[in-house]
Order: structure tokens, then C-alpha cells, then sequence
């Protein structure tokens, strides 16, 4: 039996980024991570001073708590983290599909699961130079593989500066049949600190400037919306 490591099951609420950004969603966040990003929102399923807040439980106990949460109805699991695909989500989505529940997972691409294969939505979210982390393209390029036979597959970058945006145009040149969806970074993800709402709107201004300046149209541009509602509130 697979045992998982998660570090908390949430929702439903709607998905605050990217590609689904205001569908209703369940999220299972995965406990553990190969990176360590400079400015990660999630570092309580990150770093392994948390680790013992991180269940262990079965595909079939994750399961049950999906069914809980969403009252039987069918609705989007997100597989999130930590990075959701150093463990083995199989067993969970193949549940869920029986009964109808749709499924996405955000990852950076750092490693390849043949289970991508069965997602409606993979993300994959490589990640800039200000996030301190390298990315190994040739691991991402096995990522997009293992994803091709899911539903979709999209490109989701991060963009603190403009060394990040510079680098965002040349990930996407790598893979340019992937959509692409840029959010501007929260500098600010201490959940004990009010987030900004203004100084979020700034910075979504200041990315949608630099894309309009350049003509750059190929980008969708969005907010991480949960964070305009609710801040850095965890399980939202
Ligand atoms: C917490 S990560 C978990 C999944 C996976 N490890 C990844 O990074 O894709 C989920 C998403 O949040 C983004 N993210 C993390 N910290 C952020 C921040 N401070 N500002 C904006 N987005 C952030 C990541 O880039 C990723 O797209
Ligand atoms: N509402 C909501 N949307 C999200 N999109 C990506 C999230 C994540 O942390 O993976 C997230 C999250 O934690 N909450
Ligand atoms: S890869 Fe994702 S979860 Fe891991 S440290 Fe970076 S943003 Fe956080
Ligand atoms: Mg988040």
C-alpha cells in the first residue's frame, strides 16, 4: 500500500492561479520538496522542521477525505505542495476519475511521473533566477513527455524582476506550443502579515507593462487571486 505524505487537504475554494484560475477546487498538498525557492509561499510543506505536521495516509484515506470535502460532487482536485510528484498520486486520481472528479497538478518539472499522464490539467512552473533554484531542462523536456497524454499541459512562471521576465520569454521559447500564464511573486508570505492588495495590484501592473511595452501577446497575465481575497491564509 502507498502511503502518502500530506501536509493538509483543503477546500473546496476556488483555484487562485493560472490556467483554472476561479474553478471550484479541492487541494491535496503534498508534504516535500526538492527545492527550495527563496520566496515559497508553502514552506510548511516544504522544509522538514514540519515534517511532523504531515499525515501519513492512504490513497483510499485521501480519497475519502476528497469525498468528504465535496459532499460526493464531482469538482477539480489540485495536487499541489511540496512538490506533489516526488510521491505517487496513481492510486488517488485513478479513484477520482472513476468517479468523476477532474484532476490538475502544479509542479516545477523537476521530476517526470508517469502518472502525468492521466491529469486533466498538468502545470508545470519552472522556476526564475530569483527563486535561487537552477532548472535541469532536460528533466523538464521528460515532464512535458510523461504529460502528453493528459487533457493539457501548461507553462507557469513566476516573475519578481526583469531578469525573471527576460528568462520567462526564454522558457517559453523552449516549449512554445505550451500556453503560458505569468504571475507576478508576493514578496510577502508570511501568514502572519497582512498581504498588500495595492502593492499586489502594482506589480500586476508593472508585469502587464513590460509584456504591453515589449508587444510580448503571448502570455496570459493574472494575480494569484486567493491571495487578493483572503491574503497568505493557509487552506484557502
Ligand atoms: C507552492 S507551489 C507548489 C507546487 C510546486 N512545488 C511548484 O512550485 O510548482 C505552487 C505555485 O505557487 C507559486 N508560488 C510559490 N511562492 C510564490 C510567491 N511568493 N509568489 C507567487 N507565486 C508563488 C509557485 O511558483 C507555483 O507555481
Ligand atoms: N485558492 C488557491 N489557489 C491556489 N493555486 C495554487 C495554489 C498552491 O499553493 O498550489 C493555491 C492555493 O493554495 N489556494
Ligand atoms: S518548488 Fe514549489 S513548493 Fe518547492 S520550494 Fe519552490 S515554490 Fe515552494
Ligand atoms: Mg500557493
Amino acid at each position: 500500500m502507498t502511503v502518502l505524505r500530506i501536509a493538509e487537504i483543503f477546500g473546496p475554494t476556488i483555484q487562485g492561479e493560472g490556467a483554472l484560475i476561479g474553478e471550484p477546487t479541492l487541494f491535496v498538498r503534498a508534504g516535500g520538496c526538492d527545492y527550495r525557492c527563496v520566496w515559497c509561499d508553502s514552506l510548511h510543506a516544504v522544509e522538514s522542521r514540519y515534517r511532523h505536521t504531515w499525515a501519513p495516509m492512504s490513497s483510499e484515506d485521501v480519497w475519502a477525505e476528497l469525498r468528504h470535502l465535496s459532499g460526493d460532487q464531482p469538482v477539480t482536485i489540485s495536487l499541489s505542495g511540496g512538490n506533489p510528484a516526488i510521491q505517487d498520486f496513481g492510486p488517488v486520481i485513478a479513484l477520482g476519475r472513476a468517479a468523476g472528479y477532474r484532476f490538475a497538478c502544479e509542479t516545477q518539472g523537476s521530476l517526470a511521473r508517469g502518472w502525468f499522464g492521466a491529469l486533466d490539467t498538468l502545470v508545470l512552473s519552472p522556476k526564475p533566477p530569483s527563486s535561487g533554484e537552477t532548472v535541469d531542462w532536460s528533466v523538464f523536456a521528460d515532464c512535458v513527455e510523461a504529460g502528453r497524454a493528459a487533457r493539457s499541459t501548461v507553462m507557469k512562471i513566476v516573475v519578481f524582476d526583469q531578469a525573471d521576465f527576460d528568462w520567462a520569454k526564454d522558457a517559453h521559447a523552449r516549449h512554445p506550443d505550451l500556453p503560458l500564464y505569468l504571475q507576478p511573486g508576493n514578496p510577502e508570505v508570511d501568514p502572519e502579515i497582512p498581504v498588500d492588495p495595492q502593492a499586489l495590484a502594482d506589480r500586476l501592473g508593472w508585469l502587464t507593462g513590460l509584456a504591453m511595452e515589449d508587444r510580448w501577446f503571448t502570455p496570459r497575465i493574472l494575480p494569484q487571486l486567493h491571495v487578493l481575497i483572503w491574503g497568505n491564509k493557509r487552506g484557502v
